[in-house]
Order: structure tokens, then sequence, then C-alpha cells
């Protein structure tokens, strides 16, 4: 078997008794049931990955920011220049992007990862290099990646998951830079959702209806030369080398290798959610891994998260990547897990419960 089996083999289910014990413990604690909302059930279904009740604070974060480029860039479906993803790359090292504000206002490690970027990137201090291919081909005009591109990239992903956990990560973070990413995770999502490019392509880094309209139209080409959505489900390593990007690949690893070793892994925006759509056919169980982050401006987003079952915790309109929205969401996570080992129970505390009182 080889790594991208073995990891989907590992991944567990969640376990049944750890989310018992903490539905239980959540109803014994000086609150009122059900008053943390969402958060209980994050609190519960963390319990279930870690297979314990609390479960481990997840807490040192560690946030990898995958980059690569995209041949699609060529059809003119974003403003920026294709260099912009090796200069935010360098941006990221000094520590002067918003993923690096954020991940130091919540205490998160950041890990930058040459999964694809089209230059040669210079060695420099913190840069994980693990380029597969100097970016992809044009998924409008053929396959974006090879079969063993889209392998290797998933690879590589479940060895940085593997990496940071061994380094004392206890929760993961996906980020991603990549110029016209967009344009292939909208690719992404129709494929795996089934719904009309209009419905999931945005306006990423902003673009105006002109562009809007190519974007949408680059995206039907695309769906229609690799015939997808496929008529018999999924081949989801299949997909993901027609129209995906090495980041999204990588990051689809990232999330099988987090769920294989029982770690959370809060999933930012659209590119995560188009990679995480792609992880989720290939490995249902792996969805228990998963908190979506934030929900972020781009329609696609949104169409992910639903399918994907998954609540997005902010809703900031956020539509930047690199990790920023998922990072703000973590101190929620740790702060559900956290009310789990802190908060006193209604018979330590000595308060009353609701039923306990005179009635009159
Ligand atoms: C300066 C800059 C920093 C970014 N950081 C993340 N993105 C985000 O925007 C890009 C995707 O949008 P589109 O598909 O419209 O090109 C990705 O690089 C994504 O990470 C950035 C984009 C720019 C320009
Ligand atoms: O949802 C995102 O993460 C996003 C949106 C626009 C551009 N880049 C990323």
């Amino acid at each position: 078997m080889d790594l991208i089996e073995q990891t989907i083999a590992s991944v567990p289910p969640l376990d049944e008794a750890a989310m018992r014990d903490a539905r239980d413990h959540q109803a014994r604690l000086t609150k009122p049931p059900g008053s943390l909302g969402v958060l209980e059930e994050v609190s519960v279904r963390l319990a279930g990955l870690a297979g314990c009740c609390p479960p481990p604070m997840p807490e040192p974060a560690a946030v990898a920011v995958f980059a690569a480029d995209h041949g699609v860039h060529a059809q003119g479906v974003t403003p920026w220049p294709q260099e912009v993803t090796a200069q935010m790359v360098a941006n990221f090292l000094a520590g002067g992007a918003v993923v690096n504000a954020f991940a130091a206002q919540v205490g998160a490690g950041v890990s930058v990862v040459d999964i694809g970027v089209a230059a040669d990137l210079d060695a420099a201090p913190g840069l994980i290099r693990r380029k597969v291919a100097h970016g992809t081909a044009d998924l409008a005009r053929g396959p974006a990646m090879t079969d063993g591109e889209a392998r290797r990239a998933m690879e590589v992903g479940i060895e940085v998951a593997r990496d940071l956990v061994a380094e004392g990560a206890a929760c993961l973070v996906t980020g991603d830079m990549g110029i016209a990413n967009t344009t292939a995770s909208a690719a992404l999502i129709a494929a795996f959702t089934g719904l009309p490019p209009e419905r999931v392509t945005g306006r990423g880094t902003g673009i105006d209806d002109a562009t809007h309209a190519r974007k949408v139209e680059v995206v039907r080409t695309a769906l229609a030369l690799h015939g997808l959505p496929a008529e018999d489900g999924a081949d989801p390593l299949g997909v993901l080398a027609a129209v995906g990007g090495l980041e999204h690949a990588a990051i689809a690893g990232f999330v099988l290798g987090a769920a294989s070793l029982r770690v959370p892994v809060v999933l930012d925006g659209v590119i995560a959610g188009a990679a995480a759509l792609a992880a989720a056919a290939l490995c249902p169980r792996a969805l228990g891994a998963c908190v979506a982050g934030h929900r972020s401006a781009e329609p696609g987003h949104t169409a992910a998260v639903d399918a994907l079952g998954l609540r997005p915790l902010v809703d900031l309109e956020l539509r930047l990547g690199e990790g920023t929205g998922a990072l703000l969401a973590l101190p929620l996570v740790q702060g559900a897990v956290r009310v789990l080992h802190e908060v006193a129970t209604f018979d330590s505390a000595g308060v009353s419960g609701k039923d306990a009182g005179p009635r009159n």
C-alpha cells in the first residue's frame, strides 16, 4: 500500500463513547444546557476525534501555507501577475503578510510550502521546498496535472501534516497562496457538487464583470473538456489532476494526514473547501477532523461547506485565503475544548440545577 492508501485506511471513525461522555459532561457544566451553541458541537466532535473526553487542547496550532501557480492564469481570470505568488512567499517568510499577523495574534506557527510555484525559489529559512512541478498546466486546455503529480502533491500534504504534528502541533490550519487558484477551486467545487459554474465561480481577489463572465466560461469549458461532473461519480484523484491545483492536492493530503493522526484541522476558505471535497470523496471519515473556520465571500465556498455538512464558525466577508479566516476561528475551537477541561460542574461548584429550587 502506498502512503495515500495507508493514510486513508488509518483514518478512524469518530469515537461514539467519547462523544457521549462529552455530551454528558457538557450537560453537567455550570451553564444552561446547550448555551454554548455550536461550540458544544465542536467540543463533542473533537472528543470523538481524539477518542477521549476531554480531548487534548488544540494547541499549539500550526498553519501550513501551500503555494503553487496555475496554468489557467493564461486565460485572464485574475488581474494579478503570476509573479505575485512567489513574491508573497517571500513576504510570508519575512513575516509581512496578513497570515503572519493573524498567526501571531492567535499564537500559531507559520510554515510555507513550495508545492508548485512557477519560479525557482531561493532557499530561505522557514521555506519547505517540496516543489512537485513549476505550476500546473492550463485546466481549460488539458489536464492541469498528471495523476502522478496530483498523487505526489497529496503525499507532500500528508507528510507536512505528519511532520508538524511530530514537532508538537495539536491543531493544524490550512493556508494557500496561488494567483488564479479561485478558478481551479470553482472548477473542483462544480465537479464535486454538480452545481453549475455560474453558481460556484466568484470574483476571487476582485474582478470586474467582464473578467468574471470570462472566468465562468473558462470553468464551463474545463468541465466540458474533462467530462465533469463524471456520470459514474468520483475518481477524486482524477478530478484533482484534471482541474485542481498542486496546493489543492496538497491540502487534501494535509486533511487526510491530520485525520489519520486524530488531530483537528481548521479549514480556511474556498481553496480549502475545494480541497476538502476531494479529501472527503476519497475518505468520508476524514470530515470528522475538519472544522470550517470561516465562511468566505466566494459563493463556491458556501456550496462546498454545505455539501460537506460543515458549519463555518466565523463569517466576516473575508476573501483573502493564506489561512487568515481559519486562524481567526482558532480561539473559538480552543475555547470550545477548554470548557471541557476547566469549567466546573453543578456538583463540584455547589450550584443548584434548574429544577432543584423551591417552586411557587
Ligand atoms: C497580494 C495578494 C495576496 C494574497 N494572499 C492570498 N491571496 C489569494 O488570492 C489568490 C486567488 O485569487 P485569484 O483567483 O483572483 O487570483 C490566491 O493567491 C489566494 O491565496 C492573495 C492575492 C493577492 C493579489
Ligand atoms: O476564500 C478564500 O480563501 C479566497 C477568496 C478570494 C481569494 N483568495 C482566497
